[in-house]
Order: C-alpha cells, then structure tokens, then sequence
C-alpha cells in the first residue's frame, strides 16, 4: 500500500444552497416534514423559490461541506460530484477550489441546471431542505478519477447519493478502487427519510463490512435498525463497523470502536441559528481528526468544534477560523 497523497476524498451531490427564514407555519403549508431533506421537482423548486422570503446563496452539499471544514482544519482533500455549465456551477467550483480542496470532475453540458437546495430556516435555528438534484444525478462512473480515490487514506461517501441511479453505481465503483487501494471508507446515513427508501441497501453494505467509519444522527440510527431503543440501535450497528458514530445534536455525540465507547458533550454556543451543515462539521471534524492520527475522543471533540461553530451562523461551511478553534482546545 503507498502512502496516501490526499487524506479525504468525498463523492457527494454538488448543491449550492439558497437560504430564507422561514416560520413554523410556512413550512407546515409547503406540506414538509420540518427537520428531514425532502427531493423536489423543477416544478416545486420554482414555486416554493418564488414564495420563500429574501434568501442568501452558499456552497453546499453535504459531503461537499465535510471536505470543505476538513480543509479548513488543514486536511488535504478532494471532492467529485457533477455540477452543469451554468453560473451556481461555476460558484460551486469556485468555492470547493478556493479552499484547496481537489475538484476535477467536467461540468455537464446541457439541461438540467446544478443542483439547488431551498433551505427554510425556522426560529429555533431547525432547517428544512428542498433538495432539487439538477445535474448532481448524473455523475456518471466514468466521471470519477480513480486515481484520486485511490491516494486517498479515506473515502468518504454521503446517502444522499443514494437516491439517483447514476452515482449510485458510481459510488459502489469507489468503494471497490478504495478497497484495492487498501483505503477506509467512511458513509453518512445523511437523512432518515433517505433511509426509508434504502434500508436493505444501507444494511447489506454495513453488513457486506463495506464501510469502516459510520456516521448517524439519533433518529438515523433508529430508522436503519427500525427500532426506538436507541441503545439496542447502536449496538446493533456498532458490531458491524470497525466505528460508528452517532450525532446527538445538544447532547453531544458518541462513538464505538473496538467494542469501547466514547462520549463528548456538545460545545456551549450562545445561540442556534442556523442547523445546516451540523452533522457535515461533525464528520469534518472527526475525520480530520482521524487523518491526523487523534484519539477517538479528541477527533469526536474536533467535531463538536466545528459543528458548534457551523450553527452559530447562517450557512452551511465554517466562517470561522475553526482550525484555531481546535488548536486552542486541544493544542
Ligand atoms: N443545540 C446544539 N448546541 C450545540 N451543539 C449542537 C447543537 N445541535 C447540534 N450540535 C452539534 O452538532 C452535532 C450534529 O448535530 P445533530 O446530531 O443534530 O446532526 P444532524 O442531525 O446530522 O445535523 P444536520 O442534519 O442538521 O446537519 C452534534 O453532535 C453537536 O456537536
Ligand atoms: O447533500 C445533499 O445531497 C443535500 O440534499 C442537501 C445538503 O445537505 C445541503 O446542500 C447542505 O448544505
């Protein structure tokens, strides 16, 4: 196995966010489930868009803003996912590359636009997502740089990928080139709704032992083992990976390895105001650590950091210094 040149690569849909406030009732009329990502048509995109209050536009995608804070704690990272040659393309790529993350998947020609993400931000910081996946779904196999995947120590995937058929195939071509290359793959069960459409799938990769690093929040490790024993969740699903981690918003976050378990409270901040990109800082954070070789705890307490400091702003990456952040911390 030679050494790895990069320390995490991800596969995930290339979204740019478009971000309003919104109250309880606006989202109980638009009919979503407050908290989940729900997919959307160009139909339902363009309504909601034109009935969504003054918005701000921002890099997003899950396991896009994963690399984006990895990078931001000094990780060397890569990213693959499709955009189109359109302006919120361009924006998305600029953005991944400014922060020095590896990007070099071709921008698709033609219809449909990159994708767009409608987030309704409530009072409480909640955020609901309207995901419109555009040119994301196409990410054909042959897109990817095998390459890439393979100098990297760790793969990182999103489930949300798991929705379109393309990527979806392209994903499991990933898991094989990291496996040969002798790599960690790290998964995100990303939303329990996705869950709902791909549990077997989810469960026969957890169990075929193709994923080393889990990540769930609570009502995702729930949903994959259909249970409301959250204890006989996690260790349903620890013994299947050489590490889960489980996100459990205020109340911090655990992990399993090795049969060990570790805990770690969430960080004080002054205020929630917005949730987005919370469990994506958490996995940053704790793959960053991992990549620089940190004890379990401290890795869990870099996620803590970085998703502390994703949700005291509106957006869905670090704005922050949240290196310093965790050098103050934890030296
Ligand atoms: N109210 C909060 N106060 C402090 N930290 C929080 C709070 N909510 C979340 N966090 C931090 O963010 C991490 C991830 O949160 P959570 O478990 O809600 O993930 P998630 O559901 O994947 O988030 P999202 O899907 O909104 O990105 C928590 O482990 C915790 O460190
Ligand atoms: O990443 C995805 O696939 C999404 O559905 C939406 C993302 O979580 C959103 O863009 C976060 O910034």
């Amino acid at each position: 196995m030679t050494e790895p040149r990069l320390d995490i690569v991800a596969i995930g849909n290339a979204i740019v966010d478009v971000i309003a406030q919104a109250d309880d009732a606006f989202i109980a009329n638009e009919g979503v489930a407050k908290g989940s990502m729900r997919l959307i048509d160009t139909e339902t995109a363009t309504g909601l868009y034109g009935r969504m209050g003054q918005a701000i536009e921002a890099s997003g995608g899950s396991a896009a803003n994963t690399v984006a804070g990895a990078a931001a704690l000094g990780r060397r990272c890569g990213f693959i996912g499709q955009v189109a040659q359109d302006q919120l393309g361009e924006v998305f790529v600029h953005d991944i590359r400014a922060l020095g993350v590896e990007f070099a998947t071709p921008a698709r020609e033609g219809e449909p636009p990159t994708a767009r993400c409608l987030i309704l931000v409530t009072p409480d910081g909640q955020r609901t997502m309207n995901t419109y996946l555009g040119a994301s779904q196409f990410l054909p196999a042959e897109a990817l740089d095998r390459d890439m995947i393979a100098s990297a120590a760790i793969l990182y995937l999103e489930g949300y990928l798991w929705d379109p058929a393309e990527p979806r195939a392209a994903m499991q071509t990933a898991i094989r080139i990291a496996r040969d290359a002798g790599r960690k793959v790290a998964f995100t069960l990303s939303d329990a709704f996705c869950i709902e459409r791909h549990r077997d799938d989810f469960k026969a990769l957890i169990a075929d032992g193709a994923i080393d690093i889990l990540f769930a929040n609570e009502t995702e490790i729930l949903s994959l083992n259909q249970t409301e024993d959250f204890e006989a969740a996690v260790a349903a699903t620890a013994g299947q990976v050489e590490t889960l981690v489980v996100t459990r918003s205020e109340k911090g976050a655990i992990a399993v390895r090795g049969g060990e378990r570790f805990a770690v409270p969430a960080q004080p901040i002054d205020a929630v105001v917005d949730t987005t990109g919370a469990g994506d800082l958490f996995a940053a954070g704790f793959l960053a650590g991992q990549a620089e070789g940190r004890s379990v705890v401290d890795s869990l307490t870099m996620g803590a950091i970085a998703a502390a400091e994703v949700i005291s702003h509106f957006g869905p990456r670090p704005v922050a210094d949240i290196k310093a952040l965790v050098a103050r911390k934890l030296g």
